[in-house]
Order: C-alpha cells, then sequence, then structure tokens
C-alpha cells in the first residue's frame, strides 16, 4: 500500500480500508539509504520540503504565519525546505535552527543553503520566548535520529510547542516520541511535542499508531516520497475486513453451522462479565452460546438474552466440543483456575482474558498446559491488558507499554499463542506472523465490561469457521470501529458495553 505518485496532498495514513506497511527505525534508514542510491543527491530531502509545506498550506489555509523549529538533523533540514516553499506561497515564515549550522548533515547543510538563498528568516541557536499566537508551529527538532530523551535547547523548544496555543505539525515523528515503540523517550511527558499533524515521510513507523503515540501524533498524514520499499514490512496498520465478508450465511445454513461458544466465568459478584461476554459471542454470529457461571447460585438465565443457554459446570464438561470455542475469564475471579486444566485440554479453540491469564501467570503447570496447546495444533488467543501481560511475562507493565510490539512479539512466542495487547493501538500477534496495530478506538472504550465484550466478540467470530489471526484482527478493529462511531455520532463519555454490542450489532465497520 503506498501514496499515489504525485499526489496533491499526503495521503491521511488512518484509512481504515487498508492495512498499511509500518517499519521502525532500522528498515526505515535502509529504504532511505537503498532510495538515496538511485537518486541524484538530495532528491529525498526536496520531495520532503515540498510534502512538509503542502501539508502545511492544507491544515492551515487561514494562518499567515508560520514558526518552523529546526533541529540539528535532517528533520530540521526537511523544515528549512518546507520555510521556502511556503514563503513562495506568501506566507511570514520565520525559522528557529537549533543546530550548528557548521555541523548539519549534507542534505540539512544543502537545505539551509536553499533557505538562506530564498532569504528566509533564520535565528540561530536560541528558542523564542513565545511563537505568535496565531501561527502554525513546525516541530521539524528530531525525527528518526533522535533515541534519547530531549536536551537542552531542544527539550526548552519542546516545551514552547507544547505551549503554543495554535496547530503544531510535525515533521516525521512528534519530537519527543520513540517511532519505534510509541514510547515517550523522556521521563517526563511533557518533553514531547503533542501535535495536531504529524506527516509521516519515507515510510510509516509503528509507534505513531500505539502506546503514546496516538496521543501526541494527532492526525497522521504519509508521503512516501515517491519510493517503493523492496522489503517486507514488519508491521501494519489497518484492519481484516475480509474476515467480516467472508462470513455470509446461505440459505443451507443452520445454527449448528456457525458454531458453538461457550463462556467460563463469572465467580461471585461478577456474573455479569460472563453474560456480556455470551452476548456479544451471540451477537457476532456464534450459532449456540453457552454460559457456566462460577457462582454455583447464579440463575442460569439472562432474562434479557433467552437465547443464552446456562449449564452448570458438569453439563458444560459434556458438551460436544468439535465446534466448540471457550472462553475463560470474564469475571473469572479466583474461581477460574479450578475451571482451566480442563478447558486448556479440551477445548479446540481457547480465549482466555482476565483473570484467567492472571491465574496462568501465577502457575507454572497452567503454562505448561498452555504452550502444550500449541504443539498439539490446539489453538489459543490471549487479551490482555498491559498489567495483565506484564505479569505472564515476569515484569512491570510500564516495561511492557515501553514496547508494546516487542511485549505482544514475546508473549505470543512463548505462549504460542495469537496475543491482542490491548490499550491504545490494540496490538495483534500470532507466532511466526507479521505484527498488527489496530487503528480504530478510542477512550470511550475505557469503561467496566468492554473487555468481556471484545472476548466474547472474538469467540463468536472464530467459531465461525476463521482463523485465530483473522478473528482477533476483526474483533479488535470492530470493537474499536464501534467506538469511532459513537464518538463521530456526537456522544460523548464512555460507552457502556450493553451499548457497546448493540453498536457493533449494527454493521458499524
Ligand atoms: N536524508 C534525507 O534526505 C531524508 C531525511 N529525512 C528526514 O530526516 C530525518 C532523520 O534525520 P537524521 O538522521 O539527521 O536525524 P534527526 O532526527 O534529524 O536528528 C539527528 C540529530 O539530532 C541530535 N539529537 C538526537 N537526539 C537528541 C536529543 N535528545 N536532544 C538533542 N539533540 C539530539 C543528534 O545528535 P547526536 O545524538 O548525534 O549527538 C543529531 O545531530 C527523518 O526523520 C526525516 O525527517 C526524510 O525526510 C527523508 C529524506
Ligand atoms: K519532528
Amino acid at each position: 500500500m503506498r501514496a499515489p505518485r504525485h499526489a496533491p496532498l499526503p495521503v491521511r495514513a488512518d484509512s481504515p480500508h487498508a492495512p498499511w506497511p509500518l517499519f521502525g527505525t532500522e528498515y526505515s534508514r535502509r529504504i532511505e539509504q537503498a532510495a538515496q542510491a538511485e537518486l541524484p543527491p538530495h532528491t529525498l530531502m526536496a520531495r520532503a520540503g515540498l510534502a512538509v509545506a503542502r501539508l502545511a498550506l492544507a491544515v492551515a489555509p487561514h494562518l499567515r504565519d508560520v514558526s518552523i523549529l529546526a533541529g540539528p538533523g535532517n528533520n530540521g533540514g526537511d523544515g528549512l525546505l518546507a520555510a521556502v516553499h511556503l514563503q513562495s506561497a506568501g506566507r511570514s515564515v520565520q525559522v528557529h535552527l537549533l543546530g550548528d549550522p557548521a555541523r548539519l548533515p549534507p542534505d540539512a547543510a544543502w537545505a539551509l543553503s536553499q533557505a538562506q538563498a530564498a532569504g528566509v528568516p533564520i535565528e540561530l541557536g536560541a528558542v523564542p520566548e513565545a511563537l505568535p499566537a496565531g501561527s502554525l508551529a513546525i516541530d521539524a527538532l528530531l525525527g528518526l535520529g533522535h533515541r534519547r530523551s530531549p536536551d537542552g535547547l531542544i527539550a526548552e523548544a519542546v516545551k514552547r510547542l507544547r505551549q503554543h496555543p495554535g496547530p503544531v505539525l510535525a515533521v516525521d515523528l512528534p519530537t519527543g516520541l520513540d517511532g519505534d515503540t510509541g514510547r515517550c523517550l523522556a521521563d517526563a511527558p511533557t518533553l514531547a511535542v503533542r501535535a495536531d499533524h504529524t506527516l509521516c515521510l519515507l515510510t510509516l513507523k509503528p509507534g505513531l499508531f500505539t502506546g503514546q503515540g496516538r496521543d501526541l501524533a494527532g492526525q497522521v498524514w504519509f508521503d512516501d516520497l515517491d519510493v517503493s520499499p523492496d522489503t517486507l514490512p514488519e508491521a501494519s496498520l489497518g484492519l481484516a475486513p475480509e474476515t467480516m465478508a467472508a462470513l455470509p450465511r446461505r440459505h443451507a445454513q443452520h445454527k449448528g453451522s456457525f458454531g458453538d461458544v461457550l463462556v467460563v466465568g463469572g465467580a461471585p459478584g461478577m456474573t455479569g462479565a460472563a453474560w456480556l461476554a455470551a452476548r456479544a459471542a451471540l451477537a457476532a454470529g456464534a450459532g449456540r452460546v453457552y454460559v457456566q457461571p462460577l457462582d454455583d447460585r447464579a440463575p442460569l438465565l439472562d432474562p434479557a438474552h433467552p437465547e443464552l443457554m446456562g449449564r452448570r459446570s458438569h453439563a458444560a464438561s459434556q458438551l460436544p466440543t468439535d465446534a466448540l470455542t471457550v472462553v475463560c475469564g470474564c469475571g473469572g475471579g479466583r474461581e477460574i483456575a479450578s475451571a482451566l486444566p480442563l478447558w486448556l485440554g479440551r477445548a479446540p479453540r481457547l480465549l482466555l482474558d482476565a483473570d484467567a491469564l492472571n491465574a496462568i501467570a501465577g502457575d507454572s503447570g497452567l503454562q505448561t498446559q498452555l504452550t502444550r496447546r500449541a504443539k498439539r495444533g490446539q489453538p489459543t488467543v490471549l487479551t490482555p491488558h498491559p498489567l495483565e501481560a506484564a505479569r505472564l511475562l515476569g515484569c512491570s507493565s510500564t516495561e511492557v507499554q515501553a514496547d508494546r510490539l516487542a511485549a505482544a512479539r514475546a508473549l505470543a512466542e512463548r505462549l504460542g499463542s495469537t496475543v491482542a495487547l490491548k490499550g491504545s493501538g490494540t496490538v495483534v500477534v500470532s507466532p511466526g506472523l507479521p505484527i498488527w496495530i489496530n487503528a480504530t478506538g478510542n477512550a470511550a472504550l475505557a469503561t467496566a465490561g468492554t473487555g468481556d465484550v471484545l472476548a466474547g466478540w472474538i469467540a463468536g467470530v472464530w467459531t465461525q469457521g476463521v482463523t485465530a489471526w483473522q478473528a482477533t484482527r476483526a474483533g479488535v478493529h470492530h470493537h474499536g470501529a464501534a467506538a469511532d462511531h459513537w464518538h463521530a455520532s456526537g456522544r460523548r463519555g464512555p460507552l457502556t458495553a450493553s451499548r457497546l454490542i448493540k453498536t457493533m450489532s449494527s454493521g458499524v465497520h
């Protein structure tokens, strides 16, 4: 997937209708070097500067003043060249160059000479007290070349951009964000630029779409600088529309054609979680949905959804397993631990969520049972949030969040499972397959029960005959798309779990 050549504008990179390839620093450098070797000197930078100027004019057509904060590397060079184009488009441009002109890398030095020749006002080595209130600010401080916390003048400039009341456009990456992981490079999150728009150049970087990336980058745009990578991406951003389309209902099919789901969960005081997951599985299209409450006194009926079938543990263990997908967790409490050995052994498809994951994290015997499933060809899906992932990995949630892609990959490989690491930019990975980052969702999902809905929905899709990888991506995408729809239709506040199921059922993609 690449932007059209000579696109009049950079292409929005969050279109949910296609997967976008993502490349981290190492790959991006290789792609850049290969392209540089083929092209006349400074070609990429010339394209980058033009792309930045075009986007600046498009997102702030009404603003006459443009302040460009340019750093000591080629990211600064992009800003300097953008200044030339913006000035010739009639904007009043001021560049603040925070690097020694004598030590700029060759492309940026060339860009500086172009800006000087065009008479662009350039102030050297000083961060202004404030940026003009009515100006567009361009963050061309640091891009792919920064791996450490902003310091010195760069840190000052980041603070100034954070204080700027007008729009901020970041070049390639918001300064302070690690493009590989989506973590802030500084301990203090205030030492990262919070942009309204980010124009990613040459390659889309994964860190823009997970962890802190989505909050710091604002609207992400992409310009491939007319370069086609000849290498496979490390990860992709997007969805799995093919999965939803691949599940048509034919006349001759009956409820047995769509698979069964059993939800094991709902310990005393948390029964609702299991029924929510069950409702979601049914709404996702499962043929028959059963619930095994982990509270022996809990009723075996959801009066609002009599089509769901409650079973005590003995009866549940007698269900035929051929077409069965089992969800363990969902309000499982401590009680889930005793149900796990049976289903780790028996379930042909098993999804583990919440307390089931905590039980496995604390029991090496259950871990061994889990890893044996993969060897027997029984697929498993894990849907941890960062703390649950940390417990499974034996680290802290801060460490998980510092590199969500690596954490999800480690879990998948270690436990032989498909993993959906939840959070901003949910990361989905199956052993041996590329990482997929979800493009949908927002904070409206941060409310009780939405995780149960996700687990149930994935199971409901999975049991219809797609792979764990397809079902997980489809469920994660669809879950987030419902929240985006909720937000776009002007609603504010949390999207309750019950309403989430209704929104997901209404065909929002
Ligand atoms: N070449 C081309 O034609 C193209 C280039 N492109 C553009 O170039 C960007 C990559 O450029 P780049 O490699 O020069 O790195 P960049 O991010 O500008 O910074 C490096 C400088 O910053 C310094 N520095 C680092 N961390 C720091 C900190 N915390 N605080 C303070 N200083 C810090 C670092 O110093 P050092 O760490 O070495 O001491 C070094 O001097 C890329 O993102 C894209 O925008 C694209 O348009 C495609 C075409
Ligand atoms: K930047």
